[in-house]
């Protein structure tokens, strides 16, 4: 099988089909910095982390680009609110963006453009538009006309121009000539950044940036647009409209992540339910919040319950638990080892990654077994097989990125534990039974846990 997704635009599974052999282009949408990120955001990174991950260990050679929208009227108001510049609001959440999705274990995108730097790009997008028909320059503003383009606009979101609302978007709505029309440049208002155009002073609408962002990194016709499904309408519907009224291919794809809800609502910054990372990271471990948004497939929505991350916190225990055993054992991982066929059939059916995590699940069962046996070669096979497949997820507890930071302190640890373990076999002989199970005590504290086994003593950090 060879990589297959759901498009929304065709509103059918199809076959990857790349516009240049042996490469991929994606494009996320991403943050808009008014505020710092929420597990909904991040799982939106998650999920095509993923599939930028599965694309490369597929032999793509991939360029992922996600933007940051770092003005707008939110960022505006935030400004405004708190008697700082704009910029200083959109770095200060742009940093907390860029720490979550490192804290996540995201890759860092091959390109991170912001919209504020490629005004000119998006001034030649107009121009070709007006050129061209579509756009005309009104009261300051510059609009796109719906009309001009009715046959295809909503082809994305499946509907029909003669349905659609008002497009709001405007304080005078005498500017357009249709109230479906939208903005792809607001004029001056007083307070407000500006850039010079030909058309006068204004800022960019948050549509045109995406559509001059994604062809000038990859060109007027690439592979994958993403971003939530919140997005379908109007933001994706109009970055279509704009870029192929301008004569663009544009994406030949459309991928779009369900949303992350918390009492059946989305999780959203503007509606104050927002659960931060960084106090998300104290309840669970990043790698435990990365396999507890990565486990569900991308399109479900997630309902948020704590039950759920904990018992994702938990699976992710077990497979770690073998990993760290079975590393134990054998020292030398075969990175090139072949992933299990299922689990590469599983991502290729539209990033499956709940039917990918079974069969890790599966391959860690046979790991313990093999374990228990002491089936060395087994032992070697099935944990190089967990670990590439975990790689694949971002998700290999051997990995750099989810080992502490700094020094690996595990000979250390190892040492100490040692000790203390000589002085808790010392205490057990003279019968010291109180003082045996203080020292376990003590360790247990610190998030040190020991298990008796045949073989001795062994520990494991379990905090
Ligand atoms: N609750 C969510 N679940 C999943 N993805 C989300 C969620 N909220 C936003 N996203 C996605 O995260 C990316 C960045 O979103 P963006 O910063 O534009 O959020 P927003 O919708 O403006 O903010 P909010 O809705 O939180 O006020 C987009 O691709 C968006 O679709
Ligand atoms: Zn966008």
């Amino acid at each position: 099988m060879s990589l297959h997704i759901y498009d929304t635009s065709t509103r059918a599974i199809r076959e990857f089909v790349p516009v240049e052999a042996g490469r991929a282009s994606i494009y996320l949408c991403g943050a808009t910095v008014q505020a710092p990120p929420h597990i909904g955001h991040i799982r939106s990174g998650v999920n095509f982390d993923v599939l930028r991950r599965w694309m490369a260990r597929s032999g793509y050679e991939v360029t992922f680009c996600r933007n940051v929208t770092d003005i707008d009227d939110k960022i505006i108001r935030v400004s405004a609110q708190e008697g700082v510049p704009w910029f200083v609001v959109a770095e200060r959440n742009q940093r907390a963006f860029t720490w979550a999705y490192d804290t996540l274990g995201c890759l860092p995108p091959t390109v991170e453009p912001r919209a504020t730097g490629h005004v000119p790009e998006m001034i030649t997008l107009m121009e070709r538009l007006i050129e061209r028909g579509h756009a005309y320059a009104s009261g300051g503003d510059v609009y796109f006309d719906v009309r001009s383009y009715a046959d295809r606009y909503g082809s994305l979101s499946n509907q029909k121009l003669e349905n659609m609302r008002a497009a709001a978007d405007t304080d005078d709505e005498s500017c357009k000539r249709d109230p479906r029309d939208f903005a792809l440049w607001k004029g001056e208002k007083p307070g407000e950044p500006t850039w010079p155009t030909p058309w006068g002073p204004g800022r960019p609408g948050w549509h045109l940036e995406c559509s001059a962002m994604a062809t000038k990194y990859l060109g007027p016709a690439f592979d994958i647009h993403g971003g939530g499904i919140d997005l379908i309408f109007p933001h994706h519907e109009n970055e279509i409209a704009q870029s192929q009224a301008a004569g663009d291919d544009f994406a030949h794809y459309w991928m779009h992540n369900g949303m992350l809800k918390i009492g059946a609502e989305k999780m959203s910054k503007s509606l104050g339910n927002s659960l931060l990372i960084p106090d998300m990271v104290q309840k669970v471990r990043p790698v435990e919040l990365r396999y507890y948004l990565a486990a569900p497939h991308y399109r479900s929505s997630i309902d948020y319950s704590e039950e759920a991350l904990l018992e994702a916190a938990a699976a992710y225990q077990r497979i770690e638990g073998f990993v760290t055993r079975a590393a134990e054992v054998i020292h030398d991982v075969d990175a090139d080892a072949p992933l299990p066929q299922a689990f590469a059939d599983a991502l290729d059916d539209d990033l499956g990654t709940p039917q990918a995590l079974a069969v890790v699940h599966e391959v860690v069962r046979e790991g313990n077994v093999a374990l228990a046996r002491g089936d060395k070669e087994a032992v070697a096979r099935l944990l190089a097989e967990t670990q590439n497949m975990l790689d694949v997820l971002g998700l290999d507890p051997r990995s750099p990125q989810w080992r502490t930071a700094g020094t690996d302190l595990t000979p250390v640890v190892d040492a100490l534990v040692a000790v203390a373990l000589e002085q808790r076999k010392a205490a057990r002989e003279r019968k010291d039974y109180a003082a045996a199970d203080a020292i376990r005590d003590q360790l247990s504290a610190a998030g040190i846990t020991v298990e008796d086994t045949p073989h001795g003593a062994r520990w494991e950090l379990t905090r």
